[in-house]
């Protein structure tokens, strides 16, 4: 199974111990395209622009967004780039679980928890001891359908 993960970059790196913990969880259940979202060598500058651009980033991110399964988004750090990736997915028809830590004290955007319907696009706020356990019930449910 191919797992796209979406996490901040440019938005923000408070959450990337949270990242790795996900990506190493989603590894258990296929490859991860976007491990590099989880790398703590990788700060709000993103990836090395100079080298690759903006634009190469991009187009190789929608490809691999393209050859996904499975797209698991952590959504609790706002982010335009994950913003733009769900929305992306949904036009793909992609199964999208988006993970979100309501013990940060923020409010999750409508245009995320609004798109929830139960099958394609879910939305669980979760504990961050929970993860693994809400992993493997999206999983599941995913074999079993
Ligand atoms: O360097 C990058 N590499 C990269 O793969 N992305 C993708 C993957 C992330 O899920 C998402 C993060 O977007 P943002 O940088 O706007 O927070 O965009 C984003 C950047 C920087 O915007």
């Amino acid at each position: 199974m191919q797992i796209y993960f979406c996490g901040s970059i440019r938005g923000g790196r408070d959450d990337v111990h949270v990242y790795q913990r996900i990506v190493h969880k989603l590894q258990s259940y296929g490859s991860v395209l976007t491990e590099h979202v989880s790398s703590t060598a990788l700060s709000d500058k993103g990836e090395d622009a100079v080298k690759t651009g903006d634009k190469f980033i991009h187009d190789r991110d929608v490809e691999w967004l393209c050859q996904s399964d499975v797209v698991v988004a952590e959504v609790t750090q706002p982010s335009l780039g994950v913003g733009y990736e769900l929305g992306r997915a949904v036009d793909m028809k992609k199964k999208i679980l988006c993970l979100f830590r309501p013990s940060s004290g923020r409010t999750l955007s409508a245009m995320i928890r609004g798109a929830e319907d139960g099958e394609q696009f879910v939305v669980t706020d979760y504990e961050e001891d929970q993860m693994e356990k809400v992993v493997d019930e999206f999983f599941n449910k995913l074999k079993n359908d």
